[in-house]
């Protein structure tokens, strides 16, 4: 998979580029809305295409093997043809999931043994399963199956995870090097850094990363609890050491101040649920700051959501329409909420890219992050 980078910053370390799939094209950098079982929830494909202007997607390994399965999804010919999202799709490997989801796991060195937050049954992840799974599933980009170390934990246990973290690496290479995709198209393989809040660790688990040399590279086990200023050093200690050339992807951030800072310190994929989760609680983040549209204050505000980001709901719909929807439970303001959300998401990495082009990314950046924190 070729990655082109276009145009360094000068005074920080964004960077734009273009990543080359056989499902197209993505422009970077890019936050990727979560489909956790094959839906970003509300949203129609269409909408996340024409209205929200998506380029890759998440799904969730986790997830879709319990439910529709693995033989509904082969039977469909992969995840592309079973939801019709016929970009590029990103699957994380159940790592996060299983060490978050599910509370009767066990982990060994085998793999992880655990029990359906459906139905209960018992299952067993393994770093071999998991690669042939997310084969099955057919994502064009597949995640490494690691420990996701939770966070705080002691040092000894923060590095014995990663030291099985990159046992378990080398067994995901072995048998992803070793097997085809399915279904016509390339799929490429991402390592994940881990090492949690520790300098040593997360240098060491970025060399080892690095040294692996594939075609794009993450960064896990963080946006775990962790305070953001610690998100922040462990992020850029780790970019230092992570190839310029292959894409950065910091998996499960963030607020859109947290994406802005670390688009500064070299990061070019992002995935969040905050977007989605957050807008069926009815909280909006806007280009002028952050709106709980359940506030009394926007009982009779007619204005739009945010017309400054140029998308069909969030232009077309008043705040006083989507507070009355959200106050009375319609399934409507989950759908307007949820696109206008991840539009702003979109439109924010958008913007970021333009900024670096036109090289004042850092003046806008930091004026942006105070812009998109504040509170309406
Ligand atoms: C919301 N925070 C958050 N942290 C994550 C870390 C990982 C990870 O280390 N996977 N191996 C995945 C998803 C995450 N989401």
């Amino acid at each position: 998979m070729k990655f082109t980078l276009r145009k360094k910053d000068l005074q920080t370390k964004a960077r734009t580029g273009t990543l080359f799939t056989d499902h197209g094209e993505i422009q970077t950098p890019i936050f990727m809305p979560v489909g956790t079982a094959a839906t970003v929830k509300a949203v129609h494909q269409r909408e996340l295409k024409e209205d929200i202007k998506a380029q890759i997607i998440l799904g969730n390994t986790y997830h879709l093997y319990l439910r529709p399965g693995l033989d509904i999804l082969e039977k469909a010919g992969g995840l592309h043809k079973f939801n019709g999202w016929e970009r590029p799709i990103l699957t994380d490997s159940g790592g996060y999931q299983v060490f978050s989801l599910s509370g009767t796991r066990k982990i060994k060195e085998e793999g992880v043994t655990f029990k359906s937050h459906i139905d209960g049954s018992k299952h067993e992840f393994t770093p071999e399963n998991v690669m042939d799974i997310q084969r099955t599933i057919g994502a064009d980009i597949i995640m490494a199956f690691d420990e996701c170390t939770p966070y705080p934990c002691e040092y000894g246990y923060a590095r014995n995870s990663m030291e099985m973290t990159h046992r378990w690496l080398t067994r995901c290479i072995d048998r992803f090097d070793s097997t085809e995709g399915k279904y016509g198209y390339r799929q490429t393989f991402f390592p994940i850094v881990q090492g949690s809040v520790y300098k040593d660790l997360r240098k060491q688990s970025a060399e080892f990363i690095a040294a692996q040399g594939r075609e794009g590279n993450a960064i896990g086990g963080l946006s775990v609890g962790e305070p953001a200023e610690m998100m922040y050093e462990m992020t850029e200690l780790v970019t230092d050491i992570l190839p310029a050339d292959k894409p950065r992807y910091l998996m499960g951030v963030g607020t859109p101040a947290n994406i802005l800072e670390c688009i500064a310190l070299g990061v070019d994929m992002f995935d969040c649920v905050m977007p989605t989760r957050n807008a069926r609680n009815g909280m909006l983040f806007t280009s002028e700051g952050i709106i709980n549209i359940r506030n009394e204050k926007w009982k009779d505000d007619f204005s739009p959501i945010d017309p400054a980001i140029g998308n069909y709901a969030s232009t077309f719909y008043s705040k006083a329409y989507l507070r009355h929807l959200t106050v009375s439970k319609e399934i409507l303001a989950a759908q307007i909420a949820s696109i206008h959300n991840l539009a702003f998401y979109l439109w924010l990495v958008g913007q970021a890219r333009e900024h670096i082009q036109a090289g004042d990314f850092a003046v806008w950046k930091d004026q942006m992050v105070k812009k998109v924190s504040t509170r309406l």
